[in-house]
C-alpha cells in the first residue's frame, strides 16, 4: 500500500516535471526567435552563459541558438582569452574545467556583442557597471529587454538605487534581476540549484510571443540543475543579494576568530534583520516574504556564509591580519569580493540619511574593513548600536 502510494505519488511529480517542461518547449518568439547576449565572462558570468546557451540550442523556435557573451579581453600565456574560450570551449581563468557550450561566443567588442541583442543579460562585477552603461549608450534599441544578475547597489545623486534601475534610467530598456543560493561552481557543475527571477511586465509590452515575459525568461533560465522561480518583487531579491555580501563578512571575520557556528549564526541573525530593515526603509516596495520563500534571501545568506568569497577573504583578513583588498587578490585570482565595495556604499548611504546606528552590523563591517576596527569589537558594537532597533 505504502510502496503503491509512493509509486503514484512519483509519477504525479513526473507528470507535473513533464507538463512544465513541455510548456516551456512549445513557446515560440512569433517574430524572429529572442537574440540572447551575456554582458560579463566571470565566474559567475561565464556560468549564467553556459545556463543560456543550453537553453538557446534547445529551443530554436523561441531563441536564437548564438549566444554572445561579452568578455573584458585579457592575455593568459599570451594568447587572448576569447580566442581560448572560442578555441577550447573553456573559461580557463575565471571558471576552470568546466566545458561550455559550442554556441556560446566569446567577443571583446561591446557594441558587438549587443548588436541586434533582444534580450541582454548583465552580469559583471558591480563596480564597472557605470562603465559599461555609459558605452551602451544610444546602442541599445528601446524594445531590448535586460536582466541583472549582479550584486550590489549605485550610490550616487540619486540615492542608492538598484542596478537594475540604474540600467533602466541610463539605457530606457526594462530591466529584471536574478538572484539566489548560487554559488557559481556549483551551478557550474551542474548541482541541483534554486534561483529566483524578477521583472515587472513594461507598459510597452508587445505581446505574448513577441516580447519577454515570465514565460520566456523562465524558458530561458530554467535547467534541470537549476530550477527557477519567476516573481515581480525586483527590489526584494536585489537588496537581499546586495546585502548578504555585507553579512557574509562579518561571518567570515567570526570564522576566522575562531568563534564557531553561534558567533556566525548571531551575525546572520542580526544580517538578515538589517537587511530587511534596509528593505523596507529605503525601498518600500519590496515584500518581507520574499527573503524566506524565495532563494533570493535567507537560502542565499546562508550558502554564501557557508561557502562564498565574501566569506573567504573576511576568514583571511582575520587569520592573517591583511587588508581586504589583498586578502581578495591573494584568495580570488581576478575575481571579486562585493561584499568590500557594497559596505562602503551601504555606509555612504546611511550617513547621508543619519541612519547609520540603526544598522550596526553594516557598519562594524564597514569600519573594520576601512578604518581597521578591531573585529574582536563586533558583539559590542552590535549590542550598543542594537538599542536603537
Ligand atoms: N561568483 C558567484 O558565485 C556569484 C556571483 N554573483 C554576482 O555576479 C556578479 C558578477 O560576478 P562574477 O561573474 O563572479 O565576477 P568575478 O568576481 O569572477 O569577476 C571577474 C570578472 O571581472 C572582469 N573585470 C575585471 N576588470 C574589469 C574591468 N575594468 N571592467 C570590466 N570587467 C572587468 C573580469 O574580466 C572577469 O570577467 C557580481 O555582482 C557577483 O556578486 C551572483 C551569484 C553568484
Ligand atoms: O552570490 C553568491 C551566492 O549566491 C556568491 O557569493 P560570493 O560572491 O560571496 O561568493
Amino acid at each position: 500500500m505504502v510502496a503503491t502510494d509512493r509509486l503514484n505519488q512519483t509519477s504525479n511529480i513526473l507528470h507535473k516535471s513533464m507538463k512544465r517542461a513541455s510548456s516551456i518547449a512549445h513557446l515560440t518568439a512569433l517574430d524572429h526567435p529572442f537574440k540572447i547576449c551575456v554582458i560579463g565572462s566571470g565566474n559567475w558570468g561565464t556560468t549564467i552563459a553556459k545556463v543560456v546557451s543550453e537553453n538557446a540550442a534547445l529551443n530554436p523556435q523561441l531563441f536564437a541558438s548564438e549566444v554572445r557573451m561579452w568578455v573584458f579581453e585579457e592575455q593568459i600565456d599570451g594568447k587572448n582569452l576569447t580566442e581560448i574560450i572560442n578555441t577550447d570551449h573553456e573559461n580557463v581563468k575565471y571558471l576552470p574545467d568546466i566545458k561550455l557550450p559550442v554556441n556560446l561566443v566569446a567577443t571583446p567588442s561591446l557594441l558587438d556583442t549587443v548588436k541586434d541583442a533582444d534580450i541582454i543579460i548583465f552580469n559583471i562585477p558591480h563596480q564597472f557597471l557605470a562603465k559599461i552603461v555609459q558605452q551602451l549608450k544610444g546602442h541599445v534599441d528601446s524594445h531590448v529587454r535586460a536582466i541583472s544578475c549582479l550584486k550590489g547597489f549605485e550610490v550616487g545623486a540619486k540615492g542608492v538605487q538598484l542596478l537594475s534601475t540604474y540600467v533602466t534610467d541610463e539605457l530606457g530598456i526594462e530591466c529584471g534581476a536574478l538572484s539566489g543560493a548560487n554559488i557559481a561552481t556549483e551551478v557550474a557543475k551542474e548541482n541541483w540549484s534554486e534561483t529566483t527571477v524578477a521583472y515587472h511586465i513594461p507598459e510597452d509590452f508587445r505581446g505574448e510571443g513577441y516580447d519577454v515575459d515570465h514565460k520566456v525568461l523562465k524558458a530561458l533560465f530554467h535547467r534541470p540543475y537549476f530550477h527557477v522561480s519567476v516573481i515581480e518583487d525586483v527590489a526584494g531579491i536585489s537588496v537581499a543579494g546586495a546585502l548578504k555580501n555585507v553579512v557574509a563578512l562579518g561571518c567570515g571575520f567570526v570564522e576566522g576568530l575562531g568563534w564557531g557556528n553561534n558567533a556566525s549564526a548571531a551575525i546572520q541573525r542580526v544580517g538578515l534583520g538589517e537587511i530587511i530593515k534596509f528593505g523596507q526603509m529605503f525601498f518600500p516596495e519590496s515584500r518581507v516574504e520574499t527573503y524566506y520563500q524565495e532563494s533570493a534571501g535567507v537560502a542565499d545568506l546562508i550558502t554564501t556564509c557557508a561557502g562564498g568569497r565574501n566569506v573567504k577573504v573576511a576568514k583571511l583578513m582575520a587569520e592573517s591580519g591583511m587588508s581586504a583588498l589583498d586578502a581578495e587578490k591573494k584568495l580570488l585570482n581576478g575575481q571579486s569580493a562585493q561584499g568590500i565595495i557594497t559596505c562602503k556604499e551601504v555606509h555612504e548611504w546611511l550617513e547621508t540619511c543619519n541612519s547609520v546606528s540603526e544598522f550596526p552590523l553594516f557598519e562594524a563591517v564597514f569600519q573594520i574593513i576601512y578604518n581597521n576596527l578591531p573585529m574582536e569589537n563586533i558583539p559590542d558594537m552590535i549590542d550598543e548600536l542594537e538599542v536603537f532597533r
